[in-house]
């Protein structure tokens, strides 16, 4: 898998296509994007493996001079090589099943490393998926305790997506710096609108008809990534704030498992603090 942005010129495509053709390249899937805005073009190339004479490192040896000419982010990925993803939760627990069924039942092809938490609560579940767990409580009085030692676990681990399936603690700076555009979290409302805690219910106090989810990179400044996946479900002057949760944890479970998997697939490229997504 073959993904990269550079700036929008002529040729980008026919040197692309032409340097995978004149190694016998079998280009299985193609995408592109010509942003008008950003002024740079985005390409996703789905190359089939043993249409090669090299392996992913053959073919990014051969890949860099084209992308040194146009100046390219770019990366080369094996997807026979499972991808390794973290999950971080704290008590609530849908999303969290959504994705262990997932994974469990193969639909969700990745290598889920661990899940972390700050509770106890939901061991269970995960173990008897099979899973490995590990708590790592909040002290409110010395929070950086905790996230060190996330960090050092995800050191340990080094994933390539962290999923924050509604775990409730903003993680700092350096975490967010670390990890940039592999912390994943779903948000419980269609941002922009109803960012922060309790968004259902600032819904419901602004009477709107429509509720939602965002599934988005994590960045420090919070709930305000670049985001991958979003949807919607109608609700009425009958519903309550409970209503509002029940038909939202629906979305939640959805939209999360749609971003995940746009993201385990090389299907989101970031464009500053928006994404293409190739779906
Ligand atoms: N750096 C970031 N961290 C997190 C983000 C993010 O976008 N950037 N998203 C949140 C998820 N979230 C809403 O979706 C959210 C979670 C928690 C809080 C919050 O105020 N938490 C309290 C502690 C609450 C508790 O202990 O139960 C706090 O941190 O003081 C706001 C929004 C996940 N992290």
């Amino acid at each position: 898998m073959l993904t990269l942005s550079c700036p929008d010129r002529v040729g980008v495509i026919a040197e692309v296509a032409g340097l995978l053709a004149g190694h016998g390249g079998w280009i299985l899937e193609a995408s592109h994007h010509s942003d008008a805005e950003s002024g740079r073009f985005f390409m996703r190339q789905e190359v089939k493996a043993d249409s090669l004479p090299f392996d992913a490192d053959g073919l990014r040896q051969a890949f860099e001079p084209v992308a040194a000419r146009f100046e390219m982010d770019w990366q080369v990925t094996d997807t026979g090589v499972p991808k390794k993803m973290v999950v971080l939760v704290s008590k609530q627990e849908h999303c969290l099943y959504d994705l262990l069924a997932r994974w469990h039942s193969a639909e969700l092809e990745v290598d889920l490393a661990a899940v972390i938490s700050n509770h106890d609560v939901l061991r269970g579940v995960v173990e008897w998926h099979g899973a490995p767990y590990h708590q790592l409580p909040v002290d409110p009085d010395n929070k950086a305790q905790h996230f060190d030692e996330i960090g050092a676990l995800l050191g340990k681990i080094q994933p390539d997506c962290v999923v924050l399936a509604r775990y409730m603690q903003v993680l700092p700076e350096w975490l967010c710096r670390e990890y940039a555009g592999r912390i994943i979290n779903i948000h419980h409302s269609f941002l922009p609108s109803f960012a922060g805690a309790r968004p259902y219910h600032q819904a419901y106090e602004r009477g709107v008809k429509l509720i939602g989810a965002t599934c988005h990179y994590v960045t420090a400044d919070l709930d305000a990534g670049p985001i991958i996946e979003q949807d919607v479900v109608r609700i009425d002057h009958s519903d309550s704030p409970e209503d509002y949760v029940r038909y939202g944890k629906d979305v939640e479970r959805t939209v999360l498992a749609r971003g995940v998997r746009l993201h385990l697939e090389d299907r989101v490229l970031r464009n500053g603090n928006r994404t293409v997504v190739f779906d």
